[in-house]
């Protein structure tokens, strides 16, 4: 039975199916170790697509208008920070800039999104500035409501007060916040209840009319019975090991992909986790071995996820080559453009890792797919109710993506593309970065398993040996596209790189380049002199503070270290 299975498959030692890299995933065509091959040949694109672009690296979105749609206020209180903070042992041990409440805050700059009267006023021409740092706005001013009823997740013209603000997320890494207890504990159990599909019986789209008549506390009452089930459910054995229970492959594929988001944002908050004595971030291998290790249902989760929304991407080709990247920077765009195209021609030259075409297609399927959009919307509604900042950001972020990849999985049409609905900049901007974020902690787990080894082995990775690894695993490759290069963006033409062209023109344009870079970079650090001299100051007295009080010494921000050339 499954709990014999479950037994079993927990006490099978390193060899657990899931693990060995051979093994299929089930409901992928495709083997751990080609994905984690695939993965290995992709991450420095998608890495370099999410870090080194305006377009991908700021995201819009309603993260404080919306009240939680599921429980009342008083409920709420303990999804605020305030209730997380005060179940974090010895809270009052830790310097306050360690507490959950700072960690879960967003940092940098934030810019709203004009209105929709702004946006009628200025359809026609580029808007400037007011997008974080440095960005434009020309082609972000969109229109949230002209959504339609194919969308996977919620509509962000559903709040009633504007149509939310710029995140930068590379100001707002997903790591660990602190953000646990209650609150966090509810919210799991919630969108683990929107996987009770049972026949005959329909989950509606809790819509602002619908509201009233969702109650889904009645429905939480019943939620150790499922936890115990999806737990049972995922433990068994098919081709990789997991069998699950007799469910179709739609209900099974709605478990998975939120299970895999769940191990995607564990395996983010043990690999970038705070050591609360040396005030350093890095990977937690107890934290690893407690979420993920010792359930590899769950990693086997993440391993589909990767399928699908890679599938997604590559299913995407024909849609991005007439795709107009704008962030207000013809040249990045251009850049923007080719990474992206690259990624998907490299994708499309892989081999087939998901079909979607057996999902859907029994005559019966037709009410099941309605029904797996509405409870889809429900899960990304459920992420307003998630009470710290950064957690509901990239929860929202995840939310959105995989709604994409639905979206675009099931309703697109790959061969002809005129027929296919919009896809808008925020859902591209979700998509990528939640395959970013898959891809991401995939390599996490690859480390991770290594210090297992070697700890298994008797040799445990030292201190040193992880802050490498981890300093390695933050490093972005840029993929260059120079910005005189005549690279025809329309006809998917590889550029290729002026500055290595060998001819005269090029070297000293790219000298005469370098110089004035050099030289503008002199200038803005003088400017910025006095007011770094005064934050250094202000951190200084911090840690004085911290000293003369008693408390643990915050760790030194600031370093003087020789001119790094890619400062430039
Ligand atoms: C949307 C969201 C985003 C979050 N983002 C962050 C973040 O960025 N940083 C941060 O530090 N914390 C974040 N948290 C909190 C974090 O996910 C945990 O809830 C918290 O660390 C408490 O962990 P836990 O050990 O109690 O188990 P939880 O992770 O809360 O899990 C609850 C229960 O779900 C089951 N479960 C766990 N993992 C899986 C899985 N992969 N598949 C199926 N079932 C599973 C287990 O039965 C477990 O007991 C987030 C929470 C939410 C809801």
């Amino acid at each position: 039975d499954n709990q014999q299975r479950a037994t079993q498959l927990q006490n099978s030692g390193p060899e657990r199916c899931p693990l060995e890299p051979n093994a299929i995933v089930s409901d992928a065509c495709v083997s751990y170790k080609a994905l984690d091959d695939i993965n290995k040949e992709l991450a420095p694109v998608i890495t370099s697509i999410t870090h080194n672009t305006d377009f991908f690296s700021y995201y819009r979105l309603n993260l404080f208008n919306r009240a939680c749609p599921f429980w009342s206020d008083e409920t709420a209180m303990c999804g605020n920070i305030a209730c997380a903070v005060q179940t974090l042992e010895n809270e009052e041990d830790i310097p306050p800039v360690w507490r959950a409440e700072e960690l879960g805050k967003l940092e940098g700059p934030k810019a709203e999104h004009p209105g929709r009267k702004q946006q009628e006023e200025h359809k026609s021409k580029p808007l400037m500035g007011g997008l974080g740092e440095n960005v434009g706005e020309s082609c972000v001013v969109e229109y949230d409501d002209e959504c339609d009823e194919r969308d996977y997740c919620v509509p962000e013209d559903e709040s009633a007060t504007g149509n939310g603000d710029y995140v930068s997320l590379l100001d707002n890494p997903e790591r660990f916040t602190g953000y646990i207890g209650a609150s966090a504990q509810q919210v799991w159990d919630t969108v683990y209840r929107e996987n009770c599909f049972s026949k005959g019986q329909k989950t509606v789209d809790v819509g602002k009319s619908e509201l009233a008549a969702f109650d889904l506390r009645s429905v939480m009452k019943e939620h150790g019975r499922h936890q115990a089930a999806t737990e049972q459910a995922s433990q068994g054995t098919v081709d990789d090991g997991l069998e699950f229970d007799d469910e179709c492959l739609e209900k099974r594929a709605f478990y998975r992909i939120v299970s895999g988001m769940h191990s995607s944002i564990s395996t983010h908050l043990c690999w970038e986790h705070l050591n609360q004595t040396t005030g350093e971030w890095g990977p937690n291998l107890v934290c690893y071995e407690k979420r993920l290790h010792n359930f590899p249902d769950r990693i086997s989760n993440l391993y589909f996820n990767y399928a699908l929304v890679l599938r997604t991407v590559g299913k995407l080709r024909n849609h991005l080559k007439d795709y107009t990247f704008c962030s207000g920077d013809l040249d990045q765009d251009r850049q923007t453009k080719y990474m992206v195209l690259s990624l998907v021609d490299r994708i499309a030259a892989g081999p087939k890792i998901f079909d979607e075409t057996v999902m859907f297609q029994d005559p019966s399927a037709i009410g099941l797919k309605e029904d797996f959009r509405n409870r889809f919307r429900n899960v990304s509604r459920l992420m307003d109710c998630v009470g710290c900042d950064k957690c509901r950001l990239w929860g929202k972020l995840q939310t959105s993506g995989y709604g994409t990849a639905l979206k675009v999985l099931f309703e697109f049409d790959e061969t002809n593309d005129a027929l296919n609905p919009r896809l808008r900049r925020t859902e591209l901007v979700a998509l990528v970065n939640t395959l970013g974020r898959i891809s991401h902690s995939m390599s996490a787990i690859v480390n991770f398993q290594k210090m297992v080894e070697a700890r298994d082995a008797g040799v445990p990775f030292s201190a040193e040996q992880k802050r490498k690894l981890f300093e390695e695993s933050a490093q972005v490759e840029e993929i260059f596209v120079d910005a005189d290069d005549d690279y025809d963006v329309d006809t998917d033409e590889k550029p290729h790189n002026n500055s290595n062209d060998g001819t005269w023109s090029t070297a000293w344009n790219s000298e005469t380049k370098a110089i004035y870079d050099a030289f503008l970079m002199v200038i803005r650090s003088w400017i910025s002199l006095p007011g770094t001299i005064y934050e250094i100051f202000v951190i200084e007295l911090s840690r004085l503070w911290d000293y003369w009080i008693g408390v643990p010494v915050r760790p030194r921000t600031w370093e003087i270290r020789p001119f790094n050339h890619e400062e430039l």
